[in-house]
């Protein structure tokens, strides 16, 4: 039998805190506390489990392989680096991501806006002092945007899933590996060997990444002279290169800078990936938080 006993509300919260602390400790060593499973009941970031869903991210990833070219990357880059398509702000453009869900997403299928604010919110709480690092989380997948009729309405292949280099081999980390069999760089002995047509150490910045919301939102932020700091842009920039910063592939390819920002990245990955979850965020009760962030860093209208 359960007694349910009236407590004051701030002896509950002691103990829950206590509770979570404790809990922290133990998984984590005091950082942010991964749930073991995502909200369909797998491991995150599973590609091989037998599941409908599964079988869909599966021909993502097959179409995506087969059709991020060189050429087609160089092609969009210049496209889309014009900003020529849209005039709005980060907050409209939040918005309009409230009807985009993410076909290359195993364990997300709630639109992107609550994806936004779960991130931005968890890093807000473990990390309460860095501002900017909670606005990179609100902002980091704008550019899924690009699955919107007003940019031209691009396949998902073009838009989301992990993104990885152009120019030098396909390292055997990224997931669904065996699909790049089928695309044309792959026979190109001028992209298929470990540098390429790069060099030892010669930054990320002049490597050329399969197109999609990273690179995509990093030119809106960068062009649109956001005062983000140069971690926000790098983790904008890269947060989908799990080979990179998950499997330490391609790290051949990094200068300085690069290390600095990496250590950045691995943090923001951990809130990216893990507060996916069913648990809605209140948007009107954070929106004003999140609008002074966006007039610190920003421009009131963006180019797009
Ligand atoms: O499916 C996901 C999703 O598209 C994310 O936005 C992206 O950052 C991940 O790398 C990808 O695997
Ligand atoms: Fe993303
Ligand atoms: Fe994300």
């Amino acid at each position: 039998m359960t007694i349910l006993i009236d407590q004051p509300e701030h002896a509950v919260e002691e103990e829950t805190k206590v509770l979570v602390d404790e809990e922290k400790e133990l998984v984590l060593d005091g950082g942010f506390l991964a749930p073991d499973t995502n909200s369909f009941g797998h491991t995150f970031r599973t590609y091989d489990a037998e599941s409908e869903r599964q079988a869909g991210v599966e021909n993502f990833y097959r179409i995506n392989h087969i059709s991020q070219t060189y050429d087609f990357v160089q092609r969009m880059r210049e496209a889309y680096g014009k900003l020529d398509k849209v005039e709005m702000s980060i907050w409209d453009c939040c918005e309009l991501l409230n009807d985009v869900v993410d076909e290359s997403d195993p364990d997300l299928d709630e639109p992107q806006i609550e994806h936004l604010l779960q991130t931005a919110e968890a890093i807000r709480k473990d990390y309460p002092n860095e501002d900017w690092l909670h606005l990179t989380g609100l902002i980091h997948d704008l550019g899924k945007v690009l699955l919107h009729p007003s940019f031209g309405e691009l396949p998902q292949w073009a838009v989301v899933g992990d993104t990885y280099p152009l120019g030098c081999a396909f390292d055997e980390s990224i997931v669904h590996h065996k699909y790049f069999k089928e695309n044309p760089d792959y026979h190109n002995p001028a992209y298929n060997t470990k540098y390429g047509v790069y060099s030892e150490r010669c930054g990320l910045n002049n490597i050329l990444m399969s197109w999609g919301h990273d690179d995509y939102m990093y030119l809106v932020a960068k062009e649109n002279k956001t005062t983000l700091p140069s971690a926000a842009l790098f983790i904008i920039r890269y947060h989908s290169f799990y080979s990179l910063h998950k499997s330490e592939a391609y790290k051949h390819l990094m200068n300085e800078e690069d290390d600095e920002n990496l250590k950045w990245l691995q943090i923001f990955n951990k809130y990216d990936l893990y507060s996916k979850s069913k648990v809605r965020i209140d948007v009107e009760k954070v929106k004003p938080y999140y609008l002074s962030l966006i007039k610190k860093y920003f421009p009131a209208k963006l180019r797009w």
